[in-house]
């Protein structure tokens, strides 16, 4: 068991967890993809971790690149507005695109990627999210084709997700301290 940080209110998934489930993520996607040589499209920064160990968990022919997005900036609540930091490098048209995400909450982020991504006429775009947020209320229509695990409604750090930068490196997933983020 890890040493618990001090501003982390409870740890969701361990390493071990963590590592359980990022195998059977990859078992499904080598399966799935397996003649397809899918563009691992990775959402920095947040998913440069899961999809460090996805991409491993995968067996067959890949390649990937990357994309920058922000909406939360500093804050623990999403600014309503997608802003594209980083496009990509790497030409679409007629690709198998699999978005890698650490988490769906609003569904703000994916919503703006896939539309825009699927504007680009690729043969397919699939989602591979870590986490999902058990949010209550309406959120765009969006449904990864691979999902890792859920997670509550609460402020969720760890494993590549951060607050104000803070908190990516932690091995394990947790809950964040209200106290923390509300200062
Ligand atoms: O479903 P949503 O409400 O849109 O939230 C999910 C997004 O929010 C976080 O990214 P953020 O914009 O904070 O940037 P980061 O990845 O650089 O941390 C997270 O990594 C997802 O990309
Ligand atoms: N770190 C972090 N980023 C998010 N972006 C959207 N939801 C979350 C969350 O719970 N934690
Ligand atoms: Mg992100």
């Amino acid at each position: 068991m890890e040493t618990l940080h001090p501003d982390v209110k409870e740890v969701l998934f361990s390493e071990e967890d963590i590592r359980a489930i990022v195998s059977r993520m990859g078992k499904e996607i080598s399966r799935d993809y397996a003649d397809k040589n899918p563009l691992i499209v990775a959402v920095l920064r947040g998913a440069v971790v899961f999809t460090a160990d996805l991409m491993r968990a995968i067996s067959c022919p890949l390649s990937i690149d990357f994309m920058a997005v922000s909406s939360y900036g500093e804050a623990a609540k999403s600014s309503g507005v997608v802003r594209i930091v980083k496009d990509l490098d790497t030409k679409i048209e007629g690709r198998n695109v699999l978005i890698v995400e650490d988490i769906l909450d609003s569904g703000l982020t994916l919503s703006y990627l896939i539309e825009l991504l699927k504007g680009r006429g690729p043969a397919s775009v699939e989602v591979a999210a870590f986490l999902v947020k058990d949010v209550e209320g309406n959120r765009p229509a969006i449904d990864p084709r691979y999902v890792g695990t859920h997670v509550p409604d609460e402020f969720i750090v760890g494993y590549g997700l951060d607050y104000a930068e803070r908190y990516r490196n932690l091995p394990y997933i947790g809950i964040l301290k209200p106290e923390v983020y509300s200062k």
